[in-house]
């Protein structure tokens, strides 16, 4: 499989600047991609935009050439830095999970995700727990694109490693493509392939 964003550009609204301009990408199964770039430029906008968070203004973003699919868990999933906004406050944790149908045991296990966490509310988990809990649930058996946007920056080193340790064996494991925006050069060396400066791709003239 194939993601695509094609020219793509993107403002908040009418009155306000354009964020993105023209820019366009493919990562193919299988990649592992550092999307890096100033703060401001855009990357955390294009990353919601190729995983249908949001509409783009202008241009399309294709999986293996068709729009993304509006039903259903897509196969493109996001993980971003504010885990407590992508999960629905009123469900419990087992819920949670059991919708992306992700109950993994040895997910569960590799997260350190403990049993009575499942029992549990969002906002009755911490920054970290619920991380895991999206990290888990990203890792469903119908994805075939990862993108996390500064994942792991809310969170210790212990956790950073044992999350990062998790994905990347499914990545390798299953040909994920990855895209990960990251502020940590160190870390994009470690993981990626290669390596996309929004700087150098977007044509906003302010740039
Ligand atoms: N909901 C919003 N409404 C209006 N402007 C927004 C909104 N979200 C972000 N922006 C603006 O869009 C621009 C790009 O933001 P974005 O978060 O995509 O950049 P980024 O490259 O990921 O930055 P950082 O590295 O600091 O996380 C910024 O100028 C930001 O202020």
């Amino acid at each position: 499989m194939q993601i695509e964003a094609k020219n793509i550009s993107f403002r908040y609204s009418d009155n306000q600047p354009w964020i993105l301009q023209d820019v366009s990408l493919k990562i193919e199964e299988g990649e592992r991609v550092g999307l890096i770039g100033p703060s401001g430029y855009g990357k955390s906008t294009l990353v919601k935009i190729m995983s249908g968070y949001l509409r783009p203004t202008k241009g399309e973003v294709l999986l293996d050439g068709k729009p993304l699919p509006k039903k259903g868990v897509s196969p493109v999933q996001l993980i971003y830095q504010h885990p407590e906004k992508a999960i629905n406050p009123r469900w419990k944790m087992k819920k949670v999970l059991q919708e992306s149908g992700m109950f993994r045991e040895e997910v569960m296990e590799a997260l350190g995700i403990e049993k009575d966490w499942l029992e549990r509310y969002p906002r009755e988990l911490s920054g970290g727990e619920l991380q895991r809990f999206c990290v888990a649930r990203s890792l469903f058996s119908g994805t075939h694109f990862l993108f996390a946007d500064e994942m792991s920056t809310m969170l210790d080193v212990i956790t950073q490693a044992q999350i990062w340790n998790l994905m990347l064996k499914e990545v390798e494991e299953r040909r994920l493509g990855l895209l990960m925006v990251t502020h940590n050069a160190e870390l994009a060396k470690k993981i990626c392939t290669r390596t996309i400066n929004l700087a150098e791709i977007n044509k906003r003239e302010d740039i």
